[in-house]
């Protein structure tokens, strides 16, 4: 199962999951100089970033936003991303945050599940309740893909509504035991389920209080470096348990920034990348 494939990536390299959440300014002018397209510059840079992180990462988390943004030219990078992460032989999750039902979610699920697009993991809104979460079932069973379901999210909003008291109990509460349930039949040898959930560094107290509350779920955790996180917010979830790969994005690729323009920037994310790995790993 992918999630046990995750754990083991984890555990054997490190709990960083790098998000390649590529905006144009963050290329360097080694590639923004180059007489080609945006999507052959930003394919140019993720495949860089994928062969110099590959040995220490757990997985790439791809945020399908910034690709959209870019009209076809950035789906078509997208695409290519995705298809060399799997190439690279790496965990792929495309943060795709879906969530529609019935034979929608079919369509979202045949998009991001094969094809082009296809990723390992993707991650998907839950809030309109198990009917957008159904349609992936099929390829969890049939293809081995996982689910990252948004539980509580690293924003300060998140509060407004996951925090709000219903039948005695949080939403997000709500959330996490309904997570917990849609998991059950796709728990693997490690002990995690194909359906987890996306948990914010920036909530450490909750977080660990999900990590007792639910052994069974692997978590996506964003919120580190840029927003906040620590090493050190992860180390006494961590240490009880490893449950989890952590997502940074800005923090890891723009390491090069106000450092050089030239061909050695992916040496500075990959010893960022080292950095937050030393970082998480010397509390454990
Ligand atoms: O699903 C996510 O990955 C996600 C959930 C969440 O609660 N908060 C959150 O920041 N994210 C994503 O995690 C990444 C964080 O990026 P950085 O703040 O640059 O490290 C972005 O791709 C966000 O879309």
């Amino acid at each position: 199962m992918i999630i046990d494939n995750l754990y083991n990536e984890a555990k054997g390299k490190s709990p960083v999951c790098l998000g390649l959440d590529t905006d144009e300014s963050y290329l360097p002018k080694c590639i923004s100089d180059l007489g080609e397209g945006v999507a052959d510059k930003i394919f140019k840079f993720n495949k860089d970033i994928v062969d110099h992180t590959k040995d220490i990462v757990s997985c790439y988390k791809v945020q399908i936003a910034y690709y959209e943004a870019l009209g076809l030219e950035g789906m078509k990078a997208y695409a290519k991303t995705m298809d060399y992460i799997r190439e690279s032989g790496s965990i792929s999750i495309g943060d795709i945050k879906r969530g529609d039902i019935a034979a929608t979610g079919e369509k979202y699920a045949t998009g991001h599940f094969q094809g082009d697009f296809e990723a390992d993991i993707i991650t998907v809104n839950g809030y309109m309740g198990e009917d957008a979460i159904s349609p992936f079932y099929p390829y969890l069973k049939e293809k081995g893909k996982g689910l990252f379901v948004l539980l509580r999210t690293s924003n300060k909003s998140a509060v407004d509504l996951q925090d709000v008291e219903a039948g005695g109990q949080k939403v997000y509460l709500h959330m996490g035991d309904l997570i917990k349930k849609w998991g059950e039949g796709f728990i693997g040898e490690s002990g995690f389920s194909s359906i987890g959930s996306v948990v914010g560094l920036t909530y450490p107290d909750e977080f660990y209080m999900l990590s007792k509350t639910y052994p069974n779920m692997f978590f996506l955790v964003p919120g580190y470096g840029a927003q906040g996180g620590t090493g050190k917010d992860l180390a006494r979830i961590l240490k009880e348990s490893a449950c989890a790969v952590v997502n940074s994005s800005r923090g890891l690729i723009t390491a090069h920034k106000n450092k050089t323009e030239d061909t050695d920037y992916a040496q500075h994310i990959r010893n960022a990348a080292l950095a937050m790995k030393g970082d998480i790993t010397r509390w454990l």
